[in-house]
């Protein structure tokens, strides 16, 4: 398969060495400097780009891709307040491909579908109450990670004495913390924590009297990432439309 990667930085080189270890074909690298690209032959020969660069740039990449007709598989966060409503009507309605996921560890997956079970279960024990806090490294441009909004999205689905997310404390490089740790009781609190090189760390705890359930995925590297982003780009390059890891996994539709 003909690959393009749009970003080619931590997440960038990890993806084309996974791409290329499973015999796909790189046939094109926009970065800052080289916008131009967009528009070139090699660019446009792609099956699929890959796009992981930032919260401020992402929709920029994912008009331009479009109009390139490349299907697109994307990582970056951020971006989705603001955008994600336009960009998922232009992929339903629209005839545009994006497979977007603010996680593509297939760790995270599993995880996910665990976080939602528990949430489910907790409906039985109001005496817990839940948070959650991911740890990242101090190069991130936005927080809460958008693996949290998602694992949070799955705790309101399925819990249902809490109606939104809220930001809580946030810990930066040099240890100053901001924010609050105080929350209304229908309130699920996202905490922060900004330092070292963490690739990304994310808990959910429930905490009762008598004791506290945690479950953690801590990601070690960013190999696992990348593949599954390769997966994805393999899944898009037959498929259209919005599409996500639950097209991957079935399992998460559960
Ligand atoms: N969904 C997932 O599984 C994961 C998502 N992410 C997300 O992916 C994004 C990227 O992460 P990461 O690779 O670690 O970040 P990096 O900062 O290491 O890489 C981003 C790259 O994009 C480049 N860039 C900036 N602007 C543009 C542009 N307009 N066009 C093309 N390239 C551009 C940057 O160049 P320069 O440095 O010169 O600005 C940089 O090389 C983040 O939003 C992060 O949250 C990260 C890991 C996993
Ligand atoms: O910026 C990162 O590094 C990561 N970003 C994603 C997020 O915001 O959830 C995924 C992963 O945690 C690493």
């Amino acid at each position: 398969m003909k690959i393009a990667l749009i970003g080619y930085g931590k997440m960038g080189k990890e993806i084309e060495k996974i791409a290329l270890s499973r015999g796909h074909e790189i046939v094109s690298i926009i970065d800052v400097d080289n916008q131009e690209d967009f528009e070139s032959a090699a660019f446009k020969s792609a099956d699929v780009a890959i796009e992981f660069t930032n919260p401020m740039v992402a929709y920029n990449n994912y008009m331009k891709t479009f109009q390139a007709g490349v299907k697109l598989v994307s990582g970056s966060t951020g971006w989705m307040a603001e955008h994600g409503d336009e960009v998922k009507k232009l992929c339903t309605e629209g005839g545009k491909t994006l497979f977007w996921s603010s996680n593509f560890s297939l760790g995270v997956s599993i995880f996910s579908a665990v976080n939602k079970y528990l949430a489910k279960i907790m409906n039985q024990f109001p005496a817990y109450d839940v948070r959650m806090s991911e740890t990242h490294h101090i190069h991130k441009m936005d927080a809460p990670s958008g693996t949290a909004i998602t694992l949070a999205e799955g705790i309101l689905e399925n819990l249902d004495r809490k109606d939104k997310w809220v930001e809580g404390t946030f810990q930066a490089p040099d240890g100053t913390v901001s924010g609050s740790a105080e929350c209304t009781a229908d309130e699920l609190p996202i905490n922060s924590i900004r330092e070292g090189e963490v690739p990304g760390i994310h808990s959910i705890r429930y905490d009762s009297e008598a004791d506290s359930i945690t479950i953690t995925h801590d990601a070690k590297n960013r190999r696992g990432f990348a593949l599954g982003a390769v997966l994805a780009a393999e899944y898009t390059a037959k498929h259209e439309g919005a599409l996500g890891m639950s097209d991957l996994f079935p399992f998460l539709k559960d």
